[in-house]
Protein backbone atom coordinates (compact mmCIF):
# COMPACT_ATOMS: atom_id res chain seq x y z
CA UNK A 1 0.00 0.00 0.00
CA UNK A 2 1.40 3.62 -0.56
CA UNK A 3 0.90 6.73 0.58
CA UNK A 4 -0.55 9.60 -1.76
CA UNK A 5 1.93 11.53 0.37
CA UNK A 6 1.91 14.73 -2.35
CA UNK A 7 -1.75 15.58 -1.59
CA UNK A 8 -2.89 18.76 -0.77
CA UNK A 9 -5.14 17.25 1.40
CA UNK A 10 -2.16 16.17 3.97
CA UNK A 11 -2.22 20.30 4.74
CA UNK A 12 1.40 19.75 6.34
CA UNK A 13 3.85 22.35 6.99
CA UNK A 14 3.04 25.26 4.87
CA UNK A 15 2.24 29.05 6.12
CA UNK A 16 -1.17 28.61 3.77
CA UNK A 17 -1.79 25.74 5.96
CA UNK A 18 -0.74 27.38 9.63
CA UNK A 19 -3.43 29.82 8.52
CA UNK A 20 -5.72 27.06 7.51
CA UNK A 21 -5.93 25.57 10.99
CA UNK A 22 -6.02 28.41 12.87
CA UNK A 23 -8.91 29.56 11.10
CA UNK A 24 -10.57 26.40 11.87
CA UNK A 25 -9.60 26.54 15.47
CA UNK A 26 -11.24 29.91 15.55
CA UNK A 27 -14.69 28.52 14.17
CA UNK A 28 -14.02 25.84 16.41
CA UNK A 29 -14.36 28.38 19.53
CA UNK A 30 -16.47 31.17 18.15
CA UNK A 31 -19.20 28.01 18.28
CA UNK A 32 -20.59 28.39 21.57
CA UNK A 33 -17.92 30.75 23.01
CA UNK A 34 -18.97 32.15 26.71
CA UNK A 35 -17.31 34.93 26.04
CA UNK A 36 -19.16 38.78 27.21
CA UNK A 37 -20.44 41.10 24.50
CA UNK A 38 -17.99 43.92 25.07
CA UNK A 39 -14.87 41.69 24.06
CA UNK A 40 -16.83 40.25 21.46
CA UNK A 41 -16.94 43.36 19.87
CA UNK A 42 -13.71 43.90 20.05
CA UNK A 43 -12.31 40.58 18.57
CA UNK A 44 -15.08 41.00 15.83
CA UNK A 45 -12.86 43.86 15.06
CA UNK A 46 -9.81 42.06 15.13
CA UNK A 47 -11.36 39.26 12.87
CA UNK A 48 -12.52 42.24 10.89
CA UNK A 49 -8.94 43.43 10.33
CA UNK A 50 -7.55 39.69 9.28
CA UNK A 51 -10.11 39.93 6.60
CA UNK A 52 -8.73 42.83 5.32
CA UNK A 53 -5.54 42.40 5.21
CA UNK A 54 -6.29 39.00 3.59
CA UNK A 55 -8.93 40.47 0.82
CA UNK A 56 -6.10 43.08 0.58
CA UNK A 57 -3.29 40.70 -0.47
CA UNK A 58 -5.32 39.56 -3.42
CA UNK A 59 -7.01 36.15 -4.36
CA UNK A 60 -5.76 33.68 -6.74
CA UNK A 61 -9.19 32.02 -7.73
CA UNK A 62 -10.74 33.44 -10.64
CA UNK A 63 -14.15 34.53 -10.27
CA UNK A 64 -14.75 32.32 -6.90
CA UNK A 65 -13.23 29.57 -8.68
CA UNK A 66 -11.49 27.37 -6.07
CA UNK A 67 -7.67 26.62 -7.12
CA UNK A 68 -8.12 22.65 -7.15
CA UNK A 69 -4.41 21.74 -8.27
CA UNK A 70 -1.90 19.91 -6.67
CA UNK A 71 0.12 22.11 -3.60
CA UNK A 72 -1.72 23.20 -0.07
CA UNK A 73 -3.76 26.17 -2.27
CA UNK A 74 -6.85 23.65 -2.23
CA UNK A 75 -7.12 23.10 1.43
CA UNK A 76 -7.16 27.00 2.17
CA UNK A 77 -11.33 26.00 2.19
CA UNK A 78 -11.92 25.64 5.93
CA UNK A 79 -15.38 24.31 6.11
CA UNK A 80 -14.93 20.74 5.30
CA UNK A 81 -13.72 17.86 8.25
CA UNK A 82 -10.22 17.63 8.21
CA UNK A 83 -9.20 14.19 7.04
CA UNK A 84 -6.32 11.88 6.42
CA UNK A 85 -5.60 9.57 4.03
CA UNK A 86 -3.16 6.36 5.75
CA UNK A 87 -3.54 3.92 2.74
CA UNK A 88 -4.45 3.65 -0.64
CA UNK A 89 -3.87 1.02 -3.24
CA UNK A 90 -5.07 2.80 -6.56
CA UNK A 91 -8.15 1.32 -5.62
CA UNK A 92 -9.78 1.61 -1.93
CA UNK A 93 -8.34 4.72 0.37
CA UNK A 94 -8.30 4.66 4.24
CA UNK A 95 -7.83 7.18 6.43
CA UNK A 96 -9.72 8.72 9.18
CA UNK A 97 -11.52 12.19 9.27
CA UNK A 98 -12.20 14.32 12.74
CA UNK A 99 -15.55 16.37 12.87
CA UNK A 100 -14.97 19.82 14.76
CA UNK A 101 -16.94 21.67 17.47
CA UNK A 102 -17.69 23.65 14.37
CA UNK A 103 -19.21 20.72 12.27
CA UNK A 104 -21.74 20.01 16.02
CA UNK A 105 -25.27 18.86 14.73
CA UNK A 106 -27.98 17.72 17.00
CA UNK A 107 -26.24 17.39 20.81
CA UNK A 108 -23.19 15.35 20.49
CA UNK A 109 -23.49 14.36 17.25
CA UNK A 110 -21.81 15.73 13.79
CA UNK A 111 -24.17 17.76 11.72
CA UNK A 112 -25.82 15.43 8.80
CA UNK A 113 -24.54 18.44 6.20
CA UNK A 114 -20.89 18.35 7.28
CA UNK A 115 -21.16 14.17 6.87
CA UNK A 116 -22.46 15.15 3.34
CA UNK A 117 -19.77 17.65 2.35
CA UNK A 118 -16.98 15.44 3.69
CA UNK A 119 -18.78 12.82 1.75
CA UNK A 120 -18.40 14.33 -1.71
CA UNK A 121 -14.85 15.18 -0.97
CA UNK A 122 -13.68 12.53 -0.18
CA UNK A 123 -15.67 11.45 -3.31
CA UNK A 124 -14.14 14.03 -5.19
CA UNK A 125 -11.08 13.13 -4.48
CA UNK A 126 -11.15 9.38 -4.76
CA UNK A 127 -12.49 10.54 -8.17
CA UNK A 128 -9.31 12.45 -8.97
CA UNK A 129 -6.90 9.92 -8.28
CA UNK A 130 -8.77 7.25 -10.24
CA UNK A 131 -8.47 9.33 -13.49
CA UNK A 132 -7.22 12.52 -15.31
CA UNK A 133 -10.78 13.24 -16.32
CA UNK A 134 -12.30 15.45 -14.58
CA UNK A 135 -15.85 14.61 -13.15
CA UNK A 136 -18.55 16.15 -10.90
CA UNK A 137 -21.02 14.80 -7.91
CA UNK A 138 -24.37 13.37 -9.99
CA UNK A 139 -25.51 12.45 -6.94
CA UNK A 140 -24.77 11.60 -3.72
CA UNK A 141 -26.97 9.23 -1.48
CA UNK A 142 -25.79 9.53 2.30
CA UNK A 143 -27.52 7.17 4.92
CA UNK A 144 -27.38 7.57 8.50
CA UNK A 145 -27.17 5.03 10.40
CA UNK A 146 -25.84 5.78 14.29
CA UNK A 147 -24.33 9.05 15.13
CA UNK A 148 -20.96 10.29 14.07
CA UNK A 149 -18.83 11.77 17.16
CA UNK A 150 -17.51 15.50 17.17
CA UNK A 151 -13.93 15.95 18.10
CA UNK A 152 -12.59 12.25 17.79
CA UNK A 153 -11.27 10.36 14.59
CA UNK A 154 -13.89 8.15 12.79
CA UNK A 155 -12.20 5.56 10.53
CA UNK A 156 -13.41 5.46 6.88
CA UNK A 157 -13.11 3.71 3.93
CA UNK A 158 -13.76 4.73 -0.04
CA UNK A 159 -13.77 2.76 -2.67
CA UNK A 160 -14.94 2.75 -6.60
CA UNK A 161 -16.67 0.12 -8.26
CA UNK A 162 -15.29 -0.31 -12.23
CA UNK A 163 -16.39 3.10 -14.43
CA UNK A 164 -18.69 2.74 -16.52
CA UNK A 165 -18.25 5.07 -19.60
CA UNK A 166 -17.95 8.48 -18.13
CA UNK A 167 -19.73 7.62 -15.20
CA UNK A 168 -18.50 6.47 -11.58
CA UNK A 169 -19.77 4.94 -8.53
CA UNK A 170 -18.14 5.47 -5.70
CA UNK A 171 -18.36 4.64 -2.53
CA UNK A 172 -17.58 5.50 1.14
CA UNK A 173 -18.29 4.05 4.96
CA UNK A 174 -17.55 5.53 8.17
CA UNK A 175 -16.91 3.67 11.27
CA UNK A 176 -16.72 2.82 14.73
CA UNK A 177 -15.45 -0.18 16.29
CA UNK A 178 -16.83 -2.13 13.09
CA UNK A 179 -19.83 -0.56 13.36
CA UNK A 180 -21.18 1.27 10.31
CA UNK A 181 -22.06 4.88 11.69
CA UNK A 182 -22.65 6.45 7.68
CA UNK A 183 -22.54 4.59 4.35
CA UNK A 184 -22.16 6.89 1.57
CA UNK A 185 -23.14 5.83 -2.73
CA UNK A 186 -22.26 8.61 -4.91
CA UNK A 187 -22.47 9.12 -8.68
CA UNK A 188 -19.94 11.03 -10.01
CA UNK A 189 -20.08 11.83 -14.15
CA UNK A 190 -17.40 13.26 -16.84
CA UNK A 191 -19.45 15.89 -18.69
CA UNK A 192 -20.21 16.04 -22.21
CA UNK A 193 -18.81 18.92 -22.05
CA UNK A 194 -15.10 18.34 -20.50
CA UNK A 195 -14.79 20.96 -17.28
CA UNK A 196 -11.84 23.46 -18.02
CA UNK A 197 -9.36 22.23 -15.39
CA UNK A 198 -12.44 22.63 -12.10
C1 LIG B 1 -2.79 15.42 -8.36
C2 LIG B 1 -3.96 16.32 -8.11
C3 LIG B 1 -4.62 16.00 -6.86
C4 LIG B 1 -5.71 16.99 -6.61
C5 LIG B 1 -6.49 16.56 -5.47
C6 LIG B 1 -7.61 17.49 -5.32
C7 LIG B 1 -8.56 16.91 -4.34
C8 LIG B 1 -9.80 17.66 -4.48
C9 LIG B 1 -10.75 17.16 -3.53
C10 LIG B 1 -11.92 18.02 -3.54
C11 LIG B 1 -12.97 17.38 -4.36
C12 LIG B 1 -14.19 18.16 -4.27
C13 LIG B 1 -15.20 17.44 -5.08
C14 LIG B 1 -16.43 18.20 -5.13
C15 LIG B 1 -17.24 17.69 -6.29
C16 LIG B 1 -18.43 18.53 -6.47
O1 LIG B 1 -19.01 18.98 -5.54
S1 LIG B 1 -18.95 18.88 -8.07
C17 LIG B 1 -20.20 20.12 -7.80
C18 LIG B 1 -21.58 19.53 -7.57
N1 LIG B 1 -22.08 18.90 -8.77
C19 LIG B 1 -22.44 19.62 -9.84
O2 LIG B 1 -22.40 20.83 -9.87
C20 LIG B 1 -22.91 18.82 -11.01
C21 LIG B 1 -24.05 19.50 -11.78
N2 LIG B 1 -24.53 18.62 -12.83
C22 LIG B 1 -23.84 18.54 -13.99
O3 LIG B 1 -22.87 19.25 -14.24
C23 LIG B 1 -24.33 17.51 -14.97
O4 LIG B 1 -25.66 17.18 -14.71
C24 LIG B 1 -23.48 16.22 -14.94
C25 LIG B 1 -23.54 15.54 -13.56
C26 LIG B 1 -22.03 16.55 -15.27
C27 LIG B 1 -24.01 15.23 -15.98
O5 LIG B 1 -24.19 15.96 -17.16
P1 LIG B 1 -23.99 15.35 -18.62
O6 LIG B 1 -22.57 15.16 -18.97
O7 LIG B 1 -24.79 16.16 -19.56
O8 LIG B 1 -24.59 13.92 -18.41
P2 LIG B 1 -25.56 13.07 -19.33
O9 LIG B 1 -24.89 12.88 -20.66
O10 LIG B 1 -26.95 13.61 -19.30
O11 LIG B 1 -25.57 11.71 -18.51
C28 LIG B 1 -24.46 10.82 -18.53
C29 LIG B 1 -24.87 9.58 -17.77
O12 LIG B 1 -24.94 9.92 -16.36
C30 LIG B 1 -26.26 9.65 -15.86
N3 LIG B 1 -26.62 10.71 -14.91
C31 LIG B 1 -26.39 12.03 -15.04
N4 LIG B 1 -26.84 12.70 -13.96
C32 LIG B 1 -27.37 11.75 -13.13
C33 LIG B 1 -27.98 11.81 -11.84
N5 LIG B 1 -28.13 12.95 -11.19
N6 LIG B 1 -28.41 10.66 -11.30
C34 LIG B 1 -28.25 9.47 -11.93
N7 LIG B 1 -27.66 9.36 -13.16
C35 LIG B 1 -27.22 10.49 -13.73
C36 LIG B 1 -27.15 9.69 -17.10
O13 LIG B 1 -28.32 8.92 -16.88
C37 LIG B 1 -26.23 9.07 -18.14
O14 LIG B 1 -26.22 7.68 -17.95
P3 LIG B 1 -26.14 6.64 -19.21
O15 LIG B 1 -27.35 6.93 -20.05
O16 LIG B 1 -24.86 7.00 -19.95
O17 LIG B 1 -26.12 5.28 -18.61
Amino acid sequence: MTHPGSSPLDERGTPRAELAQATRALQDEVRGTRIDGRRARELAGIVAEVARELRDSGADDEVGRLHMGPGPVNRGQTLSPVYNVDTWDGRRMQGTVTFARFHHGSVGTAHGGAIGLWADDVLGRLSRELSEGRARTACLHVQYRASVPVGAPVWFTAWADDADGRKRELHATLEDDGTALVTVDGLFVEPRIPLNGH
